[in-house]
């Protein structure tokens, strides 16, 4: 018997190695029901290994996963009904036709396939496309085909690898319009995206993952919160790059004559404090768009505290970083 959790998704200090190459190390990540969750991270940062290891593809080398309170690893069949997996690297086979590839999906879930001909329509796969053989499908259609048979069964859990991948912006359009839908009918979703526009627009919560391991996780409006501001100092000699004492712990990026810095939130008036006494023309504070915020986490991993790591947590309007 599956134990009864609160959460959809559980991932316990999760470790996944393939050999000596780390693919996730230490990772903890609860996704509650009724969640749009995203996972965001550079290449090779271990969301399509957690992501495997959720729908019980791959077995963890430490640390435990549940899903819908069910080890997928063992569990696979009995969670199948429930589960709706769209891979990064869809792989189909070419002789199969779009329809009876739909329905070896179908019988592999084990759940009657009610949303099939509706998402078809809704994502323009025609009678005629469903009748040709996959070796024939473009990129787009191989996955609209994909996502209709990971959404095909109606799933309580749905988990989503770059799924917009290929997809043209109408197709996106509806794509966005179907997890809208998921959502309000109080099914979960985790999906991974490196399209940072898409994740502000449709999750929640966001897990940044770096090199296999979490750098942060909290709600898109708290990353907000906390994102660097932006300092653009101008100086009145007219000279441009020059020591900038203890700011140059900050990196400052040159633009002739005028430095940019990006400093998190709660050093900023500290940093300005300093700044001030050099030969100072003009500034500027702003706060650094969402893009650069997660860019910097990207490349830095520099850890963001967005506060508890609250389910839900749409309207936290904490500042900055709480203790
Ligand atoms: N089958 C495998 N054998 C060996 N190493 C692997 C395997 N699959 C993944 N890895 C390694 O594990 C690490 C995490 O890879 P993973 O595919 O999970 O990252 P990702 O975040 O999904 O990346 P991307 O955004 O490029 O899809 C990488 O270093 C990768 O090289």
């Amino acid at each position: 018997m599956g134990e009864r959790t609160r959460n959809v998704i559980d991932i316990v200090s999760l470790t996944k190695r393939y050999g000596r190459t780390v693919g996730v190390e230490g990772l903890d990540i609860g996704v509650g029901e009724g969640e749009v969750f995203g996972f965001l991270g550079p290449n090779g940062a271990g969301k399509t290994t957690t992501m495997r290891c959720l729908v019980g593809l791959l077995r963890p080398t430490a640390g435990r996963v549940r899903v819908l309170g069910r080890d997928p690893f063992s569990e696979h069949l009995r969670l199948a009904p429930s589960l709706g997996y769209l891979p990064g690297e869809l792989r189909l086979y070419p002789e199969l036709t779009g329809r009876e590839t739909l329905r070896l999906l179908a019988a592999l879930q084990g759940a009657p396939a009610r949303l099939q001909d509706e998402l078809c329509e809704r994502l323009s796969l025609s009678g005629a496309d469903l009748d040709r053989t996959v070796r024939a499908y473009s990129r787009g259609m191989k996955q609209k085909l994909g996502l209709v048979q990971a959404l095909q069964h109606e799933p309580e859990l749905v988990i989503l690898d770059e799924p917009t991948e290929g997809l043209d912006p109408l197709v996106q359009e509806t794509f966005y319009a179907l997890l809208a839908e998921v959502r309000a009918a109080g099914r979960t979703v985790l999906l991974s995206s490196h399209v940072l526009p898409e994740v502000q627009r449709t999750c929640e919560r966001v897990a940044i993952v770096r090199a296999g391991r979490l750098v942060t996780v909290g709600s898109v409006a708290a990353l907000r919160e906390a994102r660097a501001r932006k300092v653009r100092l101008t100086f009145a000699d007219g000279l441009g790059r020059r020591p900038l004492g203890a700011a140059d712990r900050w990196s400052p990026a040159w633009h002739g004559d005028q430095a940019v810095l990006m400093i998190p939130p709660d050093r900023t008036v500290a940093a300005l404090r300093e700044l001030l006494a050099l030969p100072v023309r003009d500034l500027t504070v702003e706060e650094a768009g969402l893009d650069e915020a997660f860019l910097d986490l990207y490349r830095n991993g520099m850890v963001v505290r967005t506060g508890p790591d609250d389910q839900n947590n749409q309207n936290n309007r904490n500042r900055g970083t709480p203790p």
